[in-house]
């Protein structure tokens, strides 16, 4: 991807987002909106970070039945968003109809927003597939067989962990994104994450992206924590 950086913006208010972003007037940004900041601000939220030249992600795991799903997509691509995504546990029929959502609702002359399917949340752990969501197979082949799901339905990528990077790039190669979060410093507590991986290490794994949230968002100087991951994806761990 042409920024490999995705900062997700989890406040649950503009203001809180303008404070944050003051720091990184200087940078164009590739933002991630999810639920919280999207369910409170809604359009005029993404409205004033295009505004600000940064690229977006909205990322509203839409999981729902087919006919729903491709009308909300429609809605959503309207709004001139870069990258959006579903769960890939909706199916394939599921993800046909986010892709028809898309392209009708596209700005006339734009390309239709890249869309691409959740796997397994990296807060799940093995155990919880086997346990909880009664999946036998190991967490490698269930996101393989998500990815091609996913690939099959025309899907631009996943999400996963960057753990699960090598082997779809080896199914799905070099143009299938595989953006990831779930992303630590060596230092930095997990909290609710599972399968986390350094910045450093999912540039080695070959991930297409990273999406950071609390190491940036909670940090004491988020401008230098990002100034660290751009580091670290260029070549040097800091413990
Ligand atoms: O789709 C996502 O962005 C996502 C998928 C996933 O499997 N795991 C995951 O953490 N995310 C999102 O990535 C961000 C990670 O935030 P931090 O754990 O604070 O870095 C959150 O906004 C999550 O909603």
């Amino acid at each position: 991807m042409n920024h490999p950086f995705i900062v997700a913006l989890d406040f649950s208010s503009m203001e809180e987002v303008k404070t944050f972003l003051q720091p990184f007037q200087n940078e164009t940004l590739f933002v991630k909106v999810g639920m919280e900041l999207y369910y409170q601000e809604g359009p005029a939220m993404i409205a004033y970070l295009k505004e600000q030249g940064h690229q977006i992600f909205l990322d509203l795991k839409l999981h729902d039945i087919p006919n729903t799903v491709k009308q909300a997509m429609k809605g959503l691509s309207r709004l001139g968003v870069d990258l959006v995504n579903v769960h890939a546990a909706g199916g394939t029929k599921m993800m046909e109809a986010a892709l028809e959502g898309l392209e009708a609702g596209r700005e006339t002359g734009k390309k239709r927003p890249r869309c691409i399917a959740v796997t397994q949340l990296t807060s799940t752990s093995e155990q919880m597939l086997h346990d909880q969501l009664l999946i036998e197979r190991s967490m490698e082949e269930t996101v393989l067989h998500y990815a091609s799901l996913a690939k099959e339905s025309g899907l631009d990528g996943v999400v996963c962990s960057a753990k699960e990077v090598p082997f779809i790039r080896e199914h799905f190669g070099e143009a299938f994104l595989t953006v990831t979060p779930g992303i630590r410093f060596a230092t930095d507590e997990k909290n609710d994450q599972i399968r986390v991986v350094t910045p450093f290490r999912a540039k080695q794994l070959g991930a297409s992206a990273i999406v950071v949230g609390r190491s940036i968002t909670k940090a004491a100087n988020p401008y230098e924590a990002y100034q660290q991951l751009k580091r670290e994806w260029n070549g040097r761990e800091e413990k």
